[in-house]
């Protein structure tokens, strides 16, 4: 089931930036990913793993964004060293780089499990492999075990790279791949987050992005800078009209005249006990948004 937390605006913010990493919790993103990978050079990896667990060791007030740490892949050994400092100080989730097949995650779940024994944190993937956008729906499915796989994130700056698919506006060549992802992350009933958007200076562009990734059903948008935020937010808030809906009929199924019913026609339209599961969920997330004043 997708989460009922919003993920409307996901940041990511340089772990070797201590200036963002200090900003990055007051900026009115949903969620933010704090970057050990692609972000950060080589020589400034350790000193950006200690700028995070120190920042995740700071109590957390409850109206504080999700803070999620992307880790470098396990291969080579940076991602084993990020655990072992990272895991212990519990983010509210891990992103893994460059996830291609099922068995990464397998993989990243035994790694974890030895560096630090106990601690279980649940887990987002990035699909932006040739690999994972041919096959994304045995990723998506591999949700048992310990570390629960929660989300996808599109990483489609690394897909472009390695399939040659150009990144235009509107999105053509990447729209087949981007709905096969969305596709399989809900039959896993995860949540699914859309890209990054590079050019800063085409607010409009932006924009229409952020709409074009609600009409195809992502949660939310993934962003490289603060000014993409309140986009983004504006863009996934759940509108008036839906929100009403969603009041109509969440507890629908739960009156006692429905109770054993599967479908109600409401005001000439099917209402099934999917659309009221889903209205709830809205009503949680518009919730969260409203208890932090958006
Ligand atoms: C793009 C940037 C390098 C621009 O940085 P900068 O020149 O510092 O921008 P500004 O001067 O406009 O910044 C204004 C203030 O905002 C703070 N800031 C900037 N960016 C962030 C951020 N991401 N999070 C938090 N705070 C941020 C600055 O510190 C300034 O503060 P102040 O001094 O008080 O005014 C920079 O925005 C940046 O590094 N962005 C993130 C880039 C990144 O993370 N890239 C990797 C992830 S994208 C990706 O890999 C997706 C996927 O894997 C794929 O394959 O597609
Ligand atoms: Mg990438």
């Amino acid at each position: 089931m997708p989460s009922s937390r919003p993920r409307r605006s996901v940041l990511y913010v340089p772990g070797a930036n201590p200036r963002a990493l200090e900003k990055a919790l007051g900026l009115g993103a949903d969620a933010v990913i704090l970057d050990l990978e692609d972000a950060v050079a080589p020589t400034e990896k350790a000193a950006a793993r200690e700028r995070i667990a120190a920042l995740l060791a700071v109590p957390r007030r409850p109206d504080a964004p999700e803070v999620v740490v992307r880790l470098n892949p396990l291969a080579g050994g940076l991602g084993i060293a990020d655990l072992a400092v990272i895991l212990p100080a519990q983010p509210d989730g891990l992103l893994l780089p460059k996830i291609a097949t099922a068995a990464d995650i397998g993989a990243f779940r035994r790694a974890a499990a030895e560096t630090a024994p106990g601690v279980t944190v649940p887990i987002w993937a990035m699909i932006e492999t040739a690999r994972a956008v041919a096959d994304p729906l045995s990723i998506a499915l591999a949700t048992d075990g310990d570390y629960p796989l929660t989300a996808l994130v599109l990483g489609l700056n690394d897909l472009a790279a390695e399939t040659g698919a150009r990144q235009v506006r509107g999105r053509a060549p990447m729209l087949p791949w981007m709905m096969g992802v969305l596709a399989a992350g809900r039959a896993g009933g995860l949540d699914v987050i859309d890209g990054v958007f590079n050019d800063l200076s085409d607010v409009a562009a932006f924009e229409a992005e952020c709409l074009q990734a609600l009409d195809c059903g992502f949660d939310g948008k993934s962003l490289i800078h603060p000014r993409q935020i309140e986009a983004a937010n504006r863009a996934f808030m759940p509108n008036e009209a839906a929100l009403a809906e969603a009041r109509r009929i969440a507890g629908l199924f739960d009156e006692p005249r429905h109770v054993g019913l599967g479908v109600l026609a409401v005001e000439g339209r099917i209402v099934e006990r999917l659309h009221a599961e889903a209205a709830k969920r809205l009503i949680a997330r518009f919730e969260v948004i409203a208890s932090r004043g958006g």
